[in-house]
């Protein structure tokens, strides 16, 4: 990944992780995160969605039918190939998919048929449900497509898809400038204050109507902490003139933890495969070769197209106990000391929510990405319980990076769900009908880790806090519960001001973010909460 497209920021020591710190990957490029990630389209589960409209109650247009309309308009979905489709055993259906935007969910010219085979392996688990489509809303294991433009075979994202094709004469685009705070009439925003390249002259745009922010998880509660809007205390420290005393701000942090796992199926002698690509040579001029020459083959895929999202009870023995131990927490002792009660209330109902979640099947917490290949590696814990903080940095706040603290770990449940997630993923490669015969062998954590106690040790050791998915920060939910944004997302007690980005959302998708994100901030807050100035699903289909 090309570090210039990147902020240069790295997180506080993490305490539970043996004070690892960790490179908070942020795009710093016309259109953000979608312009170097890693290209995965996959959205959460109904209940995802749904949890975020519960905190508004039945009428709430955030729910999985309010959204539903808004990631139709998000993508253009083009079906895969009808060869690679009927050789891979690819499923999707339309219905869940729009054909309107400018932004791609295409499909690469070529599947590894070990794909295929580890897919089916997970039909040896009970429980386990493979829905035809991944924009389905339901958990299991299916394929998904990728964020590219299929006849160039090339990345599809926020500047291709939108920003390119604007001819507008008010519309300007300026690069290379960074926003330092939004500017207030009392507490009516009426615009920006920026910096151009270099220079650390300010200049200002004035709003005719409202100021409308969309800088991202991390940097958008920052510019609201530089610019008045924030904990009080915090601003204080920083000598910032408070706008608005506002809590939430740059609190309730999420994002998705990662661990390693991987077995290797000694057995597995199905070529092409995804190893082939790292030791054969001759596979890899082939690779190589077909990609010159018409973009096919292998180089067309971005990370895999296929994965398993599954319900903590397929995975976990112990769901009960875990739920009951989460309705029963303290809840506020796992928030930073000294956190508004407001926030804490917020983070409860969150929890409580949470505690559901993990007894049903409607929701995933257990991902891995198929890679292809023999073996594969990362798996994601998707609705890590602890909650972080992104606040500005007091000692320099308007030349520093803003205090990136995931806090992982800090409620101690998510060692205990961390730990089933990695005993499934051994039960599946090595205690699985259906793999038995493809030889398969530990490698990491390897089969010496078996206690809790052994978990928990490779757990802090390994632990990455982030999967480069930050949300949260500028939460929409009620004031009441710590909220920042309304469901308008019209920002609590100042006039004229709104947040378009994942920091507005309360609580993480089982998915990747950013076709949640391209849901919420292209079509359902620009094409109707401005345009229409009401959060009332005005568009269908
Ligand atoms: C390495 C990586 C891999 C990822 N992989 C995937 C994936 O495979 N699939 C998936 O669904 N999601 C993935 N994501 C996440 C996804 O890209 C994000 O969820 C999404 O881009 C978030 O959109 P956003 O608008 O909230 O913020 P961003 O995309 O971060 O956009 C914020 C924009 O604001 C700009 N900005 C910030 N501060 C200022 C300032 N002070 N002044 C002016 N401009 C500013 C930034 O430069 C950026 O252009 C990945 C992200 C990363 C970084």
């Amino acid at each position: 990944m090309d570090q210039q497209f990147l902020y240069d920021i790295n997180s506080v020591p993490q305490v539970n992780l043996r004070n690892r710190t960790t490179a908070v990957l942020a795009g710093k490029v016309v259109g953000g995160g979608s312009a170097v990630n890693a290209m995965m389209t996959v959205r959460g589960t109904m209940e995802d969605y749904n949890r975020w409209g519960g905190f508004f109650g039945n009428q709430s247009g955030w729910s999985w039918e309010g959204l539903l309309p808004y990631f139709k308009r998000a993508l253009n979905f083009v079906p895969p190939n009808r060869d690679v489709a009927d050789s891979a055993k690819i499923t999707y259906n339309t219905s869940f998919w729009g054909n309107s935007s400018g932004v791609y969910a295409g499909w690469p010219s070529f599947q590894y048929p070990a794909t295929t085979i580890t897919m089916d392996s997970f039909k040896g688990i009970p429980g386990i449900e493979f829905p035809g489509d991944s924009g389905a809303g339901r958990p299991g294991v299916y394929w998904y497509p990728t964020f590219m433009d299929p006849k160039l075979v090339a990345r599809s994202y926020a500047r291709t898809g939108h920003y390119d094709s604007i001819k507008r004469e008010n519309y300007h685009l300026l690069t290379g400038s960074k926003v330092t705070r939004i500017l207030f009439n009392g507490t009516t925003a009426t615009g920006a204050e920026f910096t151009q390249g270099k220079s650390k002259q300010p200049t200002t745009v004035k709003a005719r109507k409202e100021v409308i922010l969309a800088a991202g998880g991390i940097h958008s509660p920052q510019i609201l902490q530089l610019s008045g809007i924030g904990p009080r205390r915090l601003l204080d420290s920083a000598k910032i003139n408070t706008v608005v005393d506002l809590p939430g701000v740059g609190q309730n942090f999420q994002d998705h933890p990662m661990v390693m796992a991987s077995a290797i199926d000694r057995n597995l002698n199905v070529h092409p495969s995804g190893d082939d690509m790292f030791n054969n040579a001759t596979f890899l001029t082939w690779a190589a070769n077909v990609w010159a020459a018409n973009k096919t083959g292998p180089y067309s895929i971005a990370t895999g197209n296929a994965a398993a999202w599954l319900s903590f009870p397929v995975i976990s023995p112990r769901y009960a106990e875990i739920s009951a131990n989460l309705t029963s927490q303290n809840h506020a002792s796992y928030l930073p000391a000294g956190t508004d009660p407001t926030v804490a209330a917020g983070y409860r109902a969150q929890m409580q929510s949470y505690a559901a979640a993990l007894r049903g099947n409607g929701t995933a917490f257990y991902n891995l990405v198929l890679s292809g290949g023999a073996s594969n590696g990362i798996i994601v814990d998707l609705h890590p319980l602890s909650r972080g903080t992104v606040n500005i940095d007091t000692a320099d706040p308007h030349g520093r990076e803003p205090l990136v603290d995931y806090r992982a770990l800090s409620n101690p449940l998510d060692v205990a769900i961390m730990t089933d997630i990695l005993r499934f993923t051994r039960r599946y490669y090595m205690n699985n009908t259906l793999t038995t015969q493809l030889r398969p062998a530990e490698l990491v954590p390897g089969a010496a880790v078996t206690t809790d106690a052994q978990f928990a040790d490779y757990i802090e050791e390994s632990l990455s806090p982030s999967e480069f998915h930050p949300v949260g920060t500028c939460a929409m939910m009620p004031r009441e519960l710590g909220g920042v944004v309304d469901q308008d997302l019209k920002v609590y007690g100042v006039q004229n001001l709104r947040v378009v980005d994942a920091s507005i959302i309360p609580t993480l998708p089982g998915a990747n973010t950013c076709q949640t994100v391209y849901a919420l901030q292209c079509e359902k807050q620009a094409a109707d909460l401005i345009r229409y100035g009401s959060s009332k699903v005005v568009a269908s289909g």
